[in-house]
């Protein structure tokens, strides 16, 4: 190994055509690590991520994965690393195991009936194993999904969206497995627009038109942004967000039920401004500021940037 980390990328580029979509991209996952990758649609997280694993060539930069090159190793790469994409396929006629013996066979996988055993019995599948896929729910299907990318023993998961539109409890489940992968020494790359899931990942990234604006673990996130959020409880709140969103003290607001959330940079001049705007009634407290406030605040600010 070149070092410890199991992905370790340095200023990758990539163009399509004229559109510059990946600018300098560098990070670094230590083995075990649940990391989380986020940005708004279109920000360049799929095109890092077929760099990162050897799927796509950048312009320029350099990087590993597991300690071989992502430019001349590739073939290499992709023997040992898992990749869910955001549309993966499975074979709807025929049953999970079907499927898993199938796709172990495609591989040339040694040994595929230990395999399969295993992967059915570690991703909670004994039960449905019988099952056509065409007739499994969005959760099955998915974790159908992530067996298919552990068959083979990688030691990075790269997963792309791998929740989009599955309830809460299958989302629940499917990150119980995630976090014992982790403990078992694997590494995750999870792209995700869910906030939920960012905060149970040990360090996120943020990346926006191609740029990263942020990274680290949530709390140095949250911080790195030094921003003050107050908490306002009571009715008619959208007249009141809409006098707020006047002021330049205030980044941004929110409203979630019957509580409006407005956040500054300096508190004492929201704490102005919300003098200035909140009748009496109105009960205020300070909150903690949370990873979305944090985001809301970075794009903003990444917006007016690329503005002026
Ligand atoms: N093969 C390609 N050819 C041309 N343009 C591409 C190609 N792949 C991606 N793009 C463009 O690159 C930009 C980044 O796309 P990418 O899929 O990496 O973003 P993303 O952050 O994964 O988006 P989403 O959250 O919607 O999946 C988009 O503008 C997209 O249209």
């Amino acid at each position: 190994m070149v070092n410890n980390f199991s992905i370790d990328v340095k200023n990758l580029n990539k163009h399509f055509g004229d559109q510059h979509v990946v600018k300098d991209f560098s990070l670094q996952i230590d083995r075990g690590e649940i990391h989380g990758f986020l940005g708004p649609n279109g920000s360049g997280k799929t095109t890092s991520i077929r760099m990162m694993c050897g799927l796509l060539t950048p312009d320029s930069g350099s990087g590993h994965c597991l300690g071989m090159d992502i430019f001349t190793q590739r073939d290499q790469i992709k023997r040992r690393i898992g990749y869910m994409t955001q549309h993966f396929s499975l074979w709807g006629n025929l049953t999970i195991r079907e499927n898993l013996f199938f796709i172990s066979r495609l591989y040339s996988l040694e040994q595929p009936k230990a395999l399969v055993e295993r992967t059915l019995s570690e991703l909670g599948l004994l039960s449905r194993q019988h099952q056509l896929v065409k007739v499994l729910s969005g959760g099955w299907k998915q974790r159908m999904a992530l067996a298919a990318c552990l068959l083979h023993k990688p030691s990075v998961l790269f997963l792309d969206e791998p929740t989009a539109g599955v309830d809460p409890k299958a989302r629940r489940e499917f990150w119980q497995t995630l976090h014992r992968l982790s403990d078992e020494g694997i590494s995750i790359l999870v792209s995700t627009h869910y906030m939920d899931e960012a905060e149970r990942c040990h360090k996120i990234a943020y990346l926006s038109s191609g740029n990263l604006l942020a990274r680290g673990s949530i709390q140095s996130i949250i911080q790195a942004q030094n921003l003050t959020t107050l908490k306002i409880s009571g009715s008619g709140l959208t007249v009141l967000e809409n006098r707020l969103q006047r002021f330049d003290a205030i980044e941004q607001t929110v409203i979630f039920g019957s509580s409006l959330f407005a956040t500054g940079r300096d508190e004492e001049k929201l704490k102005a401004v919300l003098a200035q705007v909140i009748p009496a009634e109105y009960e205020i407290q300070r909150v903690k500021t949370t990873l979305e406030d944090a985001f809301a605040c970075l794009m903003k600010n990444d917006n007016e940037k690329s503005l002026s």
